[in-house]
């Protein structure tokens, strides 16, 4: 680990385009990408897999400590690929289904300790983008530039249909908005490293903004700041 590599973070609810964002900016800076959401994900996925509940804190903590995970770096154009215990689980760890796991599992304290030293080692030169919801809040509270990318929570969902639907899952938009909100509100409630932007965050609503237009925004903020 490198302590001194600049840092991005970009925190933010469900669907208001952190990982495109983060994945667009690492692949043109040349830097490091953390998805930090993806930890939480395989987690659940795993927690699933081995019949452990959700709520076991005991042994959701053992299972975080041992995940056999692999982040692939993505190729030009590719998203990055996620291997768990062998097999690629880029995909099945998207489903919304895993996504309210995820919140879940996220909201035991012992979990998120035990994810806490992993996520802070994908700080490495010349720099890390990091999403997720504590980023800038608690997992790189040093970070130079940090974002909190928000929407409104119907914008969110059309999003997350649209996502959905071009996969070729059956999804229904009011129950999309319905997770979502369930989402945020587990997300921002509970008692360790709520969703909630950090106090020297750049905030911006990307509800009236195109992938481009939030990428034009913090490319600005970057250019403002000694970062490359
Ligand atoms: N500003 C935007 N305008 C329109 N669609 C967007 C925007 N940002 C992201 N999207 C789309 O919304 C979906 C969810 O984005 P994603 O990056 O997965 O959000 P998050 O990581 O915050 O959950 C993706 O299909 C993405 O292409
Ligand atoms: N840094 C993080 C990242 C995600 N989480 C939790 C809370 C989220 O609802 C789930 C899933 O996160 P993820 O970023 O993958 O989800 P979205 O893509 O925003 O829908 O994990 C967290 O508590 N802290």
């Amino acid at each position: 680990m490198n302590s001194l590599a600049p840092v991005i973070t970009i925190d933010g609810p469900s669907g208001s385009g952190k990982g495109t964002v983060a994945g667009l900016l690492a692949r043109d800076l040349g830097w490091k990408l953390l998805d930090s959401g993806a930890l939480y994900r395989l987690l659940a996925f795993n927690a699933s897999n081995h019949g452990v509940d959700l709520t076991n804190e005991e042994l959701l903590t053992k299972l975080a400590a041992h995940l056999d995970v692999q982040f692939i770096a993505a190729e030009p154009g590719k998203l990055q690929q996620i291997i768990l215990e062998g097999e690629d689980v880029s995909n099945v760890i998207r489903t919304e289904t895993v996504g309210a796991g995820a919140s879940m599992v996220a909201s035991l304290p012992a979990v998120r300790d035990a994810l806490l030293v992993r996520q802070r080692e994908f700080r490495e030169a010349p720099g890390l983008i990091a999403d997720g919801r504590d980023m800038g809040t608690v997992v790189f509270p040093d970070a130079p530039l940090k974002v909190f990318l928000t929407a409104s929570a119907e914008e969110r969902a059309r999003r997350r249909y649209l996502q959905l639907k071009g996969k070729g899952e059956d999804v229904s938009l009011s129950s999309l908005l319905d997770e979502i909100r369930a989402r945020d509100e587990r997300d921002t409630q509970r008692a360790v490293a709520p969703l909630k932007p950090a106090v020297d965050a750049i905030q911006l609503d990307s509800t009236e903004l195109s992938i481009e237009q939030v990428l034009q925004r913090i490319r600005s903020e970057i250019a403002q700041r000694d970062l490359l």
